[in-house]
């Protein structure tokens, strides 16, 4: 596959996977989301590669999830909702070895869920946090809420999800939502001296170790599935698409107006 929106690489046992849409706040579209599908197979199948990267291109965003550019209730891609979010999030979680995200800036909306379900963060002290969905007339009915709480806790969790408010890096230390912060300057540093830590150990222990710690939550996905369904219906009223249109104009929503 030739990728459009990502770069990929492979160096000496590390694959780094790149959302190159700067321009975009590293959002994603519906074949972005295709582009990372392969490249995570890829890298998750090569028994070369030891473990995976997962960042956005420039210094502003890691990635701050669906392009609201690219939709006015449903995306434009495959899938229940035109993104093929959910695969995305269960192929990071079932590739056989250590996914680290890199995170270089805006962690926002579904690019902070991509971040929880990685297996490791290591954040500049620049990144920001949250969730913007009950914003934007959107929400991650799966991993994204009920894998957060495992991360977090619930009560810290909810307040993600019901206040939307953005967090530092030092705060996400504190809660447990990242494993390491450093100055930016020292972030690529920081994360090769991780990968070049689990490249010594044993891929085979580390894949039954990761399966292990997935089996707790794997029914998260079900759920998951099962929300997606009322996503999908959601995307199509008018109260989600005030979400969209005043991102767009760059206004507050007004959603109580279509909660009849
Ligand atoms: C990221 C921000 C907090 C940055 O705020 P700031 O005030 O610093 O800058 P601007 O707001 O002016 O943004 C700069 C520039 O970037 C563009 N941009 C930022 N984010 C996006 C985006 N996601 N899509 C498109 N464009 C984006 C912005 O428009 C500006 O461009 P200009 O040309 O005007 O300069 C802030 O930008 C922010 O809060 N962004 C909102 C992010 C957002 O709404 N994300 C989508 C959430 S929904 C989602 O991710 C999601 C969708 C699904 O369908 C899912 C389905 C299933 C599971 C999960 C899903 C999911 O999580």
């Amino acid at each position: 596959m030739n990728y459009e929106d990502i770069l990929y690489d492979e160096t000496n046992g590390v694959a780094t996977i790149t959302i190159n849409r700067a321009d975009r706040y590293n959002a994603f579209r519906g074949q972005t989301c295709m582009e990372l599908l392969d490249a995570f197979n890829r890298a998750g199948w090569n028994k070369e590669i030891g473990v995976i990267v997962l960042t956005g291109a420039g210094d502003k965003a890691f990635c701050t999830g669906g392009d609201q550019g690219a939709h006015e209730g449903q995306y434009d891609g495959r899938g229940l909702i035109g993104l093929p979010v959910e695969e995305l999030q269960r192929t990071i979680r079932e590739v056989p070895k250590p996914v680290i995200a890199r995170v270089n800036g805006f962690a926002i909306g579904g690019g902070h869920v991509l971040h929880v379900i990685c297996d490791l963060s290591i954040a500049s002290e620049t990144a920001i946090f949250g969730q913007v969905g009950p914003k934007v007339g959107s929400v991650d009915p799966g991993f994204g809420t009920a894998y957060l709480a495992r991360v977090v806790g619930e009560k810290r969790a909810r307040e993600i999800w019901y206040l939307c408010r953005k967090y530092t890096a030092q705060q996400a230390l504190e809660w447990g939502l990242v494993n390491a912060v450093v100055p930016p300057e020292q972030l690529d540093e920081e994360v090769q001296k991780w990968c070049e830590e689990i490249l010594e150990k044993s891929p085979t222990a580390l894949s039954i170790a990761k399966r292990s710690f997935n089996a707790d939550s794997d029914n998260i996905g079900g759920i998951g599935g099962l929300g997606m369904q009322a996503l999908s219906l959601y995307y199509d009223t008018e109260e989600s698409k005030e979400g969209v249109k005043a991102f767009k104009e760059k206004r507050k929503p007004e959603f109580r107006k279509y909660y009849k």
